[in-house]
C-alpha cells in the first residue's frame, strides 16, 4: 500500500506503507542510530515526533519486547529505508510490522533517508504528515505546542523498591524505563506523575531526580514543577537527565532555545575539558549557554562539535544534571559515571 510523507515545505514523497494503514503528523526529526530500533521508537521522549531512521536497516533482528523504553512505541510515524521484510520476531515473536500496527503508527518503507537528513540538516526540522494520498493537508500542527509530558507522564504514584537504604523523589516527565532501572540500584523510587502536588506532599526522599521527556521544556504545562525544582533544592540535592537538565536550567533563571535539528544518535561526542565521552542524544532542545552567566549554574560539559551544554552544576548546592543519556539504551556506557556520582550525592555505599 502506497503512503505518502508530506512536509510543511510542499515536499510529498511516496514509499510503501507498513505499519497502521490510518495517518499521523508530526515533527520530522532524525536518528543516526545503528542499532536499537525498539529502545528508541518506544522512548517517551519521541511524543509528538516522526522519526526518520538515517540508518537503512532497520528490523533486520528480532524485536525484543524486553528492550521497550515504555510500555508502548512513543513515536508518531517511522520513516525507513529498508525496514525488514523479513518482519518476524525471531525467538521474540514479535513481528515489527505488526507491532506498529496494533500500536496505531504509521511507517513508510524505501525512503531515501540520506535525501531527507540533508534536507533536515539544511532547513531545520519540519512538521509532517504521513498520509494515504498525495494530498497537502490546510495546516501542519506544531505538535510541540501540545502538551506532551501530560501525555506520556503516569497518572497514578508508584514505589520502585530498589536499594532502600535511600529514597529518590522521581518525576516522571516521559521517563525512559532504563532510568529507572539504573536509579533502583542505588535507592528506591516515589515515582509521581509531573503534575503531583509537590508543595503538600507528605513523601520522605532523600534526593530529587528529573528523567527525560517529550517536548518544549518551557512548555506552560511544566510552570510548576520548575518553581518546586527551584524551592526544593534549597534543602535536598536535584539531579536530572535531558529534560530534568532543561528544567533545573529554567529553575535556576536560564533559559533553553530549540536547536535546527537537535542531537539523536548513539555516537556523540563530549567533553569536560579533560577527556571525550562518547554518548547517546536525543533531545531538540538545548540550554542556551549565554543565559548560564545570569545564574549559579556552571557549564561542565560540552559538545565537542557544537559546543552544547552537556552538563550543569550549581556552585553551592547539590544540584547537577546531563544533556546526555547516560542509560544509553541504546547506545555506548561512556557516561555510566553519572550513576556512582548520585551515588555518592546520597551518600549510599553499594552493598
Ligand atoms: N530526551 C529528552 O529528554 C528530550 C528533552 C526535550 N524534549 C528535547 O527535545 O530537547
Amino acid at each position: 500500500m502506497d503512503k505518502y510523507l508530506i512536509l510543511e515545505d510542499g515536499t510529498i514523497i511516496g514509499g510503501r506503507g507498513y505499519g497502521y494503514e490510518g495517518e499521523s503528523h508530526g515533527e520530522l526529526v532524525f536518528t543516526t542510530s545503528m542499532s536499537g530500533y525498539i529502545e528508541t521508537i518506544t522512548d517517551p521522549s519521541y511524543a509528538g515526533q516522526i522519526l526518520i531512521f538515517a540508518f537503512p536497516e532497520i528490523a533486520n533482528y528480532s524485536v525484543s519486547m524486553e528492550k521497550m523504553e515504555s510500555e508502548k512505541i512513543q513515536v508518531a510515524g517511522l520513516i525507513t529505508k529498508d525496514a525488514h521484510e523479513i518482519f518476524s520476531g525471531g525467538p521474540s515473536g514479535n513481528d515489527f510490522n505488526e507491532f506498529l500496527k496494533r500500536s496505531g503508527v504509521p511507517a513508510i518503507d524505501g525512503i531515501d533517508t540520506r535525501v531527507l537528513v540533508e534536507k533536515i540538516r539544511k532547513n531545520g526540522v519540519l512538521r509532517c504528515f504521513i498520509r494515504n494520498k498525495p494530498e497537502i493537508p490546510d495546516e501542519f500542527p506544531d505538535t510541540m505546542n501540545d502538551d506532551l509530558v501530560g501525555l506520556v507522564s503516569r497518572k497514578e504514584y508508584q514505589y520502585y523498591k530498589g536499594n532502600d537504604r535511600r529514597k529518590i523523589l522521581f518525576i516522571d516527565v516521559g521517563t525512559k524505563n532504563s532510568l529507572i532501572t539504573n536509579l533502583g540500584r542505588i535507592a528506591s523510587l516515589h515515582i509521581v506523575p509531573y503534575n503531583y502536588d509537590f508543595f503538600n506532599s507528605k513523601l520522605d526522599y532523600d534526593a530529587v531526580f528529573i528523567p527525560n521527556g517529550p517536548g518544549n521544556p518551557d512548555h506552560p504545562a511544566l510552570k510548576n514543577l520548575v518553581e518546586f525544582i527551584r524551592d526544593v533544592s534549597a534543602e535536598k540535592p536535584v539531579i536530572g537527565v535531558c529534560l530534568g537538565n532543561q528544567l533545573i536550567t529554567l529553575a535556576f533563571g536560564g533559559r533553553t532555545k530549540k536547536m535546527k535539528f537537535g542531537h539523536r544518535g548513539v555516537n556523540h561526542a563530549v567533553t569536560d575539558g579533560t577527556r571525550i565521552y562518547i554518548t547517546s542524544h536525543n533531545h531538540g532542545y538545548a540550554v542556551d549557554n549565554e543565559s548560564l552567566r545570569n545564574t549559579d549554574l556552571s557549564m561542565r560539559m560540552w559538545d565537542i562539535n557544537d559546543n552544547t551544554v552537556e552538563m550543569v552544576e550549581h556552585r553551592d548546592l547539590p544540584v547537577y544534571s546531563v544533556q546526555f543519556h547516560p542509560e544509553a539504551h541504546p547506545g555506548p556506557y561512556d557516561g555510566s559515571w553519572f550513576f556512582d556520582k548520585i551515588d555518592e550525592t546520597l551518600g549510599v555505599k553499594n552493598d
